[in-house]
């Protein structure tokens, strides 16, 4: 008889260390098996066959294989869609329980609705944890327990109900003898996924040194503040509860505030799950956009002839990166200064972000264009030279990824500022009926 054993399906929280489905996984009576579906509903999806966050998740799973082969354990990975790997792994093992940590995108919560249906039908336990926020879904609630759409009454709430439980570790050292005894078991290529190595470099996950200067220097782009830690949040190779721990023993308050954002964007995305393709107000959806497609391709490559925002689109297009202050007004310069639908926008950083995470992501791009939550009034627009004035007052960003602009070989603006600005007023204006 095959022995019975439970599974933990690690999805976005390849690590390890303080992982909520795994600690519970392991705590139980069963031996645990790992296991990892690169899963080809998404991959398929992917058109760029060097994409880095591929490769990212590829390195990752070798590096915790490795851990585990140490201790007679291994990770079993399988390259198919989830409905087709499933019965395959139930075909192959006894399995008691299966868990894993909750995931909130829409296409996640299909995923998951129809994996406890099968797997109730089979009679194996599912179990589900909050691993990847602080707060989830329902926990942080107006008074009538509807959900906040705004920021700043959500945050008082997040801030007032934080305390040390919520960040804790879970100790799974005490359990790691619970690992399923398994031979070495061997990773997909990524060649035989149909994707190649990227080159891209991927930020370290060393932060704590950044949190005491981040408050004063986080908004200048040409300084090295902020913690580069998207992906690994992304991708859970860092804890968000290590995350929160540090700032909390570093007051590091302003950043904190940032784990927030990604919790509160997370809870809007679970409410709100149709902003993936509409606006939050639903208003904006009445805008008419123009959608020249010759200039948003200017904007794409970063030939707009605003330097600081060609320079932000050169460092996403290079690096994969892009810092927030200029992914603000990069939001803003193609939504309202080329009057092009902001789900355009969405796209393409959703294609080149290593840290693309798309509760985050829809969140920024709605806000940039003031369809989302806590929105900046549509009527102001960013004006991409006082942004640089405020921000980048030496050119120093921008020399960095347009060196063009110094030797004054750089393009001419594609549209003047006064005009678009006028431009947008009356096109927004019209929409919603103001
Ligand atoms: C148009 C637009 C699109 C964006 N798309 C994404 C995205 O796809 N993925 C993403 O993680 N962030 C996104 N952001 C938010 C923010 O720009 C990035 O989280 C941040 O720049 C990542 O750099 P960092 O890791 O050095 O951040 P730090 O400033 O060091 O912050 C630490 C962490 O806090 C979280 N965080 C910080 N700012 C925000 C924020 N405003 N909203 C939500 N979470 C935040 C991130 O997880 C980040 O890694 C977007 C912002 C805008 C304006």
């Amino acid at each position: 008889m095959k022995s019975e054993i439970n599974i933990c399906w690690l999805r976005r929280d390849l690590r390890l260390e303080d992982n909520a489905a795994l600690y519970e996984a392991l705590r139980s009576p069963f031996p645990v098996l790992l296991l990892f579906i690169f899963d080809k509903n998404i991959l398929s999806k992917l058109t760029d066959k060097t994409d880095a966050r591929v490769t990212f998740i590829h390195q990752t799973l070798n590096t915790l294989n490795s851990r585990l082969q140490k201790s007679g354990s291994s990770i079993l990975t399988r390259y198919g869609s989830p409905e087709e790997v499933w019965p395959e792994i139930l075909n192959s093992y006894t399995v008691k329980s299966v868990y894993t940590n909750h995931d909130y995108e829409p296409y996640a919560r299909e995923r998951d609705d129809a994996l406890a249906e099968y797997l109730r039908s089979e009679q194996i336990g599912f179990h589900t944890f909050k691993d990847q926020v602080i707060f989830e879904k329902n926990e942080i609630t107006k008074a009538d327990g509807k959900p906040y759409t705004v920021f700043t009454p959500y945050f008082r709430q997040w801030q007032q109900k934080l305390n040390e439980f919520y960040v804790k570790a879970y100790p799974i050292e005490k359990y790691a003898g619970n690992f399923l005894p398994l031979s070495p078991q061997e990773i997909p290529s990524l060649f035989d996924m149909g994707f190649e190595t990227s080159d891209l470099d991927f930020p370290k996950k060393d932060f704590s040194s950044k949190l005491d200067l981040y408050e004063d220097k986080r908004d200048f782009p040409a300084e090295d503040a902020t913690t580069y830690l998207g992906i690994h949040l992304r991708f859970g190779t860092l804890s968000i509860r290590e995350a929160a721990r540090a700032a909390l023993a570093q007051k590091a308050e302003k950043w904190l505030s940032e784990l927030a954002w990604r919790d509160f964007y997370m809870m809007i995305l679970w409410h709100f799950p149709h902003t993936v393709s509409q606006s939050f107000k639903p208003a904006y959806d009445l805008i008419k956009w123009r959608n020249d497609e010759s200039e948003f391709e200017a904007w794409c490559q970063g030939n707009t002839g605003y330097p600081i925002v060609d320079a932000g689109m050169r460092q996403l297009n290079k690096t994969g990166y892009m810092h927030n202050r200029v992914r603000m007004i990069v939001a803003s310069f193609l939504t309202k200064h080329l009057l092009v639908d902001w789900r355009w926008g969405e796209a393409y950083f959703a294609e080149k972000l290593l840290d693309y995470e798309m509760a985050s992501n829809i969140g920024g791009w709605q806000w940039a264009c003031g369809s989302g939550n806590d929105a900046a009034p549509y009527f102001r627009i960013f004006n991409p030279e006082l942004q640089t004035k405020k921000f980048d007052p030496e050119f120093k960003y921008i020399d960095r990824w347009l060196p063009a602009y110094k030797q004054q070989k750089h393009v001419q603006p594609i549209v003047e500022h006064a005009f678009a600005r006028e431009r947008v007023l009356k096109v927004f204006k019209e929409a919603l009926n103001e």
